[in-house]
């Protein structure tokens, strides 16, 4: 099937437009003339070897992964085998030039929890921007996919401790980015990935801010937005340090903050503000996701006590009572001082 119903997700396909003339050969993006500016050309980054060319990446077999609020994701094989992740944005409010700007510096971030952006594209038609492929699916997929179903693997404690390990670490590098102001704007757990350590990984680096900004509704009914965020092109990091919270929390309670508003005692509440109510009746025990005790054994329960109070800390209402995602990593690695994986 080709690109012309994209719009649906679990599809197959290419990526390359069909064309409306039947009976013409099938137009070549990096040839196509009427609508693709002086100078639109895939731009790599790592090195001169590129496995493939924007025509390679057109013209192969892509799967939607599903749509996201800034377009769609496909998963594409190439010929020589090579699988990446492409973004198809469809909402992108600023010129070539700063869209070039913002990649270059994506680009520039090379971590082992961070997901690599391997190139990006440009024209007027198509912005593109191609990532490493995770095979494993998102932290969101492991935490809530089918859960009870066969094809769902549990999550113990050192799993998630590795998991939280890696993504604060991997946001600690995005927030080093651009001199120290670089900010991620869209921290959730289908964001989040597995590295080949079994480690947490952040995707979808800094699209964010070049992105549209999502309605106000969409932004609280997500309920990993901070809730100053009244534009999401206006992200900070003190707002990714709470949305990196709420992940905490997620993987914490196997909650997802995005269902709706937890029902506890009559009222409906976002994740955070459910447990901040249960810690203070001093029943904290209540929140943690059964699962971790029933595949972890004994004597994990301290660790996630701890890990709560990082969570709670990071979704402090008060941005200034927030810590700084490079003590956060300090807190979490100091859970269990050894690694995780001895
Ligand atoms: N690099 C990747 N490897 C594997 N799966 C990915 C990758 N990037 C995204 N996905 C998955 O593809 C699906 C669609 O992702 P997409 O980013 O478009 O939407 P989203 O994460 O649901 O929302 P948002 O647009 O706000 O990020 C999600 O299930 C996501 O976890």
């Amino acid at each position: 099937m080709m690109i012309t119903c994209f719009g649906k997700a679990r599809m197959s396909g290419k990526l390359r437009k069909r064309d409306s003339s039947s009976s013409s050969p099938p137009r070549n993006w990096t040839s196509r003339d009427d609508n693709a500016e002086e100078g639109s050309k895939i731009i790599f980054f790592g090195g001169r070897n590129h496995p493939f060319d924007l025509d390679d990446l057109l013209s192969s077999s892509a799967e939607a992964l599903g749509k996201g609020a800034f377009g769609t994701t496909y998963k594409v094989t190439t010929e020589d085998m090579s699988t990446v992740v492409v973004k198809r944005l469809k909402q992108v409010m600023v010129g070539r030039r700063e869209f070039e700007q913002q990649m270059e510096i994506i680009g520039m971030i090379r971590h082992e929890n961070v997901a690599e952006l391997k190139a990006y594209y440009y024209s007027k038609d198509d912005k593109l921007a191609v990532y490493s492929y995770f095979s494993q699916g998102s932290l969101f997929q492991m935490l809530h996919g089918n859960r009870g179903m066969y094809d769902r693997v549990p999550l113990d404690w050192d799993a998630r401790l590795r998991i939280a390990t890696g993504a604060a670490r991997g946001l600690a590098k995005i927030h080093e980015g651009n001199n120290g102001r670089f900010i991620h704007g869209n921290i959730k757990s289908s964001n989040i990935f597995l590295d080949s350590q079994s480690y947490g990984c952040i995707g979808d680096i800094g699209l964010t801010t070049i992105m549209r900004s999502l309605p106000q509704t969409t932004c609280i009914s997500s309920g990993y937005h901070a809730p100053e965020i009244t534009d999401t092109r206006r992200s900070t990091q003190s707002s990714d340090v709470y949305s990196f919270g709420v992940v905490l929390l997620e993987l914490l309670t196997g909650k997802s903050p995005a269902s709706p508003a937890v029902e506890h005692g009559g009222e409906n509440m976002d994740l955070a503000s459910w447990i901040r109510n249960v810690v203070a009746k001093d029943w904290t025990g209540e929140v943690f996701d059964m699962e971790i005790l029933s595949e972890s054994g004994g004597g994990v329960e301290e660790e996630m006590v701890e890990m709560l109070q990082i969570g709670l800390a990071c979704v402090s209402v008060k941005q200034q009572e927030r810590p700084h995602i490079a003590q956060v990593v300090k807190l979490i690695e100091d859970i269990r001082p050894t690694d995780p994986t001895e």
